[in-house]
């Protein structure tokens, strides 16, 4: 079986790696436009960020299934939160869709991204680190390191395996 993960970013390839824990497995990434802004601003935008690099992957791929993980930011009355969303697609099937862990951004990193910073250069400076986006992320700088990014793209990505799974075994009632 072949599975495409619609990016490069190591946390998100070792998240999908995680979930699969198969030795007949061939796991490929590729670097797929998202199709939203750099920096997605709600829910919807990253959603839709995530479905795209989940069927681009599966297509450009050539695979059985494709994955997408896409970050993003969504503004609450309580202020900006981090949001995570990812996507599983394959042919002949609705993307199955699930959602990650979000925390509240502090209010200099919340201003600096309206401001249109992207929020993986935003971190670098304001934990004075490198690469943070490809390591334990905002969430894991924000949780002390409890969470990594690698952590909380599994949990995403457990949930889309586990629904796929489920789908399959319930094919009828759900085509
Ligand atoms: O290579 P890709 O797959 O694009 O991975 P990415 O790290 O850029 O991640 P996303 O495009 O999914 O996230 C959108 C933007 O938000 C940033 N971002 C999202 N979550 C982050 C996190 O936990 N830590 C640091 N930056 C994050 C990211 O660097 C982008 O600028
Ligand atoms: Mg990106």
């Amino acid at each position: 079986m072949k599975i495409i993960i619609g990016s490069k970013n190591p946390a998100k390839i070792d998240a999908v790696k995680n979930s699969f824990q198969r030795d007949d497995i061939e796991f490929i990434s590729i670097d797929v436009p998202s199709g939203v802004s750099r920096q997605p601003f709600s829910d919807e935008e990253t959603i839709q960020g995530a479905i795209n690099r989940a069927t681009r992957a599966l297509q450009q791929g050539n695979g059985d299934i494709g994955i997408g993980l896409e970050g993003g930011v969504h503004e609450t009355s309580q202020g900006l939160f981090l949001c995570n969303w990812g996507a599983l697609a394959v042919k002949g099937i609705q993307p199955i869709i699930a959602g990650g862990a979000r925390l509240l951004l502090p209010e200099e990193v919340a201003e600096r991204l309206k401001a249109g910073e992207e929020l993986g250069p935003i971190m670098d400076d304001y934990a004075n680190k490198k690469n943070v986006r490809t390591k334990e992320g905002a969430i894991g700088i924000f949780t002390n390191g409890m969470i990594n990014r690698r952590d909380m793209f599994t949990h995403v990505t457990n949930l889309l395996v586990g629904q796929y799974l489920y789908k399959q075994q319930h094919l009828d009632k759900h085509k």
